[in-house]
C-alpha cells in the first residue's frame, strides 16, 4: 500500500486553487422558464424590446405641459380642458397643445407634446375642465419630466439584459419574461455522486444499533445531499462502502458508471489501518491531486481526478468522515467546484466583517474555522460568537452556527472585540443578523 510521498501541505486558499484549475462550466441544456429559478444562465441574454416600451405616466392622473401648470395652487388652480383619456393598454393619437390635459393611467403611454403627469390627488374634474391646486409634483425642476418614465429606462432594446454566469433569482426571471423569454439555456446541474466509508455506518433510522453500542448512523450523507442541493447540484446516494480497498474500489466504481460529475468521499482518508479511500482512488488509476491541507478542522481533505472511459475524468474530493470536516471541508472546496461546474460567475460564499465577542485560541499553525453565531449590535456591528466547543465530532455546534469564523494561519489568538472574517453558511445566515426593529428606522455606515 504505497502513497506518492505527500508535497508539503497546502494552505487554504492554494487547495482552492487547485481544486478549481481546469474547472469548466458543464454543458448548457434548455428548460422552460418556470424551472430555471436557482440555475446559472449559459449565454447571454439579448432584449428584442426596449423597455418600458413606451415613455409612460409613474401615477394616475392627468399628462400635461408643465409649463401650464407651475404656479397651480388651492386659490390660484390652473384650468384646463380634458381632450382625451389613456388607460392602461391604451393610446391617445395625438399631440397635446398648451391649455390641454388628457387623463391617464399608470403605465399608460404619455402623449406627444405632454412633458409632465400631475397627480389625480392634485387636480378636480369639473365637465370637460379640470383645475390643477398644486404645482408639487411639478416643481422641483423646470424642463425636467415629471412622473414620466421614458422608454429604454429599465432595458435597452438590443443589449444583454441578462449575462452568461448570473444565477437566476426571482427578479432575474421577471426581466427575462418581461423581454419575452419562454425557454432558457442554463447549464446543467452537476450530478454529485456520494460515498461514505466506514465499517462503523449503519442506516439511517437504524438508533437500535446506536444505542447497542455496535454502529454510528452515517449522517454524513444526509448533510452534504442537502449541501449539494443547496449548491445548485443532484446528490447521488451511492451507499456506505465497509473498510475493505476492494469493496471501496467497487463502490467509486459504481458511482463513477452512474454518469457522475463529481464524486465526493467521506470518511477514510486519514492515517488509520482503515483509511483506504486513497488507495482505492490510486487503483482506479485516479490522480492524487493534493492530500492534507494546513486547516482545522478538515486537515486530511483530499483531492483528485478519477478517469472514466470516453469520458473526461471527474474531480474527486475526499472528504473527512468526522462530521463537521465534512461540512467544513464542503463550504470551502466542494460548493465552489460545483457552484464552478454550474457556471456560476461568483462560485464562493460571501464572507463578511465581525467583532468577536469572546476571546478564542488557535495555538497550531494552521487556518482554523469555527462556528460561530451572528447577531446585529446596536453599534452596528456583527458580534460573533463560538456556537460551543469546537471538537471536530460536535455536529450539534454545526447546526447552530451561522457562519465560520476564519482564524488565519500565524494567528495564534483573537481578543473579545477583535475584528476578523467569516463565511457565512447558506442564504439566510444574515437575515437573524442583519434585520432587527432598527433596520427600516434607521441609517449607519
Ligand atoms: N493518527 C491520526 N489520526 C487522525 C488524524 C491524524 O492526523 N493522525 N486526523 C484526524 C482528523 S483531523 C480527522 S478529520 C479524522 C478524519 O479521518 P477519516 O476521514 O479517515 O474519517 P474516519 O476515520 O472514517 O471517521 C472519523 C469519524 O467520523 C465518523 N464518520 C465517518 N463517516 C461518517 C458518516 N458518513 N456519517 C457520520 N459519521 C461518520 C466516524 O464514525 C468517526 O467517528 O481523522 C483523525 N485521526
Ligand atoms: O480535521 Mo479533523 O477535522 O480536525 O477532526
Amino acid at each position: 500500500m504505497s502513497h506518492p510521498a505527500p508535497r508539503s501541505r497546502l494552505a487554504v486558499a492554494e487547495a482552492i486553487t487547485a481544486v478549481l484549475e481546469d474547472v469548466a462550466p458543464l454543458p448548457a441544456e434548455r428548460v422552460p422558464l418556470a424551472d430555471a429559478h436557482g440555475r446559472v444562465l449559459a449565454e447571454d441574454v439579448v432584449s428584442p424590446v426596449a423597455l418600458p416600451p413606451w415613455d409612460n405616466a409613474a401615477m394616475d392622473g392627468i399628462a400635461v405641459l408643465a409649463a401650464d401648470v407651475l404656479g397651480a395652487r388651492a386659490d390660484a388652480p390652473v384650468v384646463l380642458r380634458v381632450v382625451g383619456t389613456v388607460p392602461a393598454g391604451g393610446a391617445w393619437r395625438g399631440t397635446l397643445n398648451s391649455g390641454e390635459a388628457v387623463r391617464i393611467a399608470t403605465g399608460a403611454p404619455v402623449p406627444a407634446g405632454a412633458d409632465a403627469v400631475v397627480r389625480v390627488e392634485d387636480v378636480t374634474y369639473d365637465g370637460d375642465a379640470v383645475l390643477v391646486r398644486d404645482d408639487r409634483d411639478v416643481r422641483p425642476a423646470p424642463g425636467a419630466r415629471h412622473n414620466v418614465r421614458p422608454r429604454g429606462e429599465d432595458v435597452a432594446e438590443h443589449r444583454v439584459v441578462v449575462a452568461a454566469g448570473t444565477r437566476l433569482g426571482p427578479s432575474g426571471l421577471a426581466v427575462l419574461a418581461s423581454v419575452g423569454c419562454t425557454r432558457l439555456s442554463v447549464v446543467r446541474r452537476p450530478r454529485v455522486a456520494l460515498v461514505a466509508s466506514g465499517d462503523e455506518l449503519v442506516p439511517l433510522g437504524d438508533v437500535d444499533a446506536v444505542r447497542a453500542g455496535r454502529g454510528i448512523i452515517a449522517s454524513n450523507t444526509v448533510a452534504l445531499a442537502a449541501l449539494v442541493r443547496e449548491a445548485g447540484g443532484e446528490p447521488l446516494d451511492m451507499g456506505v462502502a465497509p473498510d475493505r480497498p476492494d469493496a471501496l474500489r467497487e463502490r467509486l466504481q459504481a458511482a463513477l458508471d452512474a454518469d457522475s460529475d463529481v464524486l465526493l468521499t467521506t470518511g477514510g482518508i486519514s492515517v488509520g489501518d482503515r483509511d483506504h479511500v486513497r488507495d482505492a482512488v490510486a487503483a482506479l488509476g485516479g490522480r492524487l491531486r493534493f492530500w492534507r491541507v494546513r486547516m482545522r478542522p478538515g486537515g486530511p481533505v483530499g483531492a483528485g481526478t478519477l478517469p472514466r472511459a470516453s469520458h473526461a475524468d471527474v474531480p474527486w474530493l475526499g472528504l473527512p468522515g468526522n462530521p463537521v470536516s465534512t461540512v467544513v471541508t464542503f463550504e470551502l472546496f466542494a460548493r465552489p467546484l460545483l457552484r464552478r461546474l454550474s457556471g456560476d460567475a461568483r462560485p464562493f460564499r460571501r464572507a463578511v466583517r465581525v467583532t468577536l465577542r469572546e476571546p478564542v485560541d488557535a495555538p497550531a499553525p494552521l487556518t482554523h474555522f469555527l462556528r460561530v453565531t451572528l447577531d446585529a449590535e446596536e453599534s452596528g456591528e456583527l458580534a460573533a460568537r463560538l456556537t460551543g466547543p469546537q471538537g471536530s465530532g460536535l455536529l450539534t455546534s454545526a447546526a447552530r452556527a451561522d457562519a465560520l469564523l476564519v482564524v488565519p494561519e500565524g494567528v495564534t489568538a483573537l481578543a473579545a472585540g477583535a475584528p476578523a472574517r467569516a463565511l457565512l453558511l447558506g442564504e439566510g445566515a444574515l437575515d437573524a443578523a442583519a434585520l432587527d426593529a432598527a433596520t427600516f428606522t434607521e441609517v449607519r455606515a
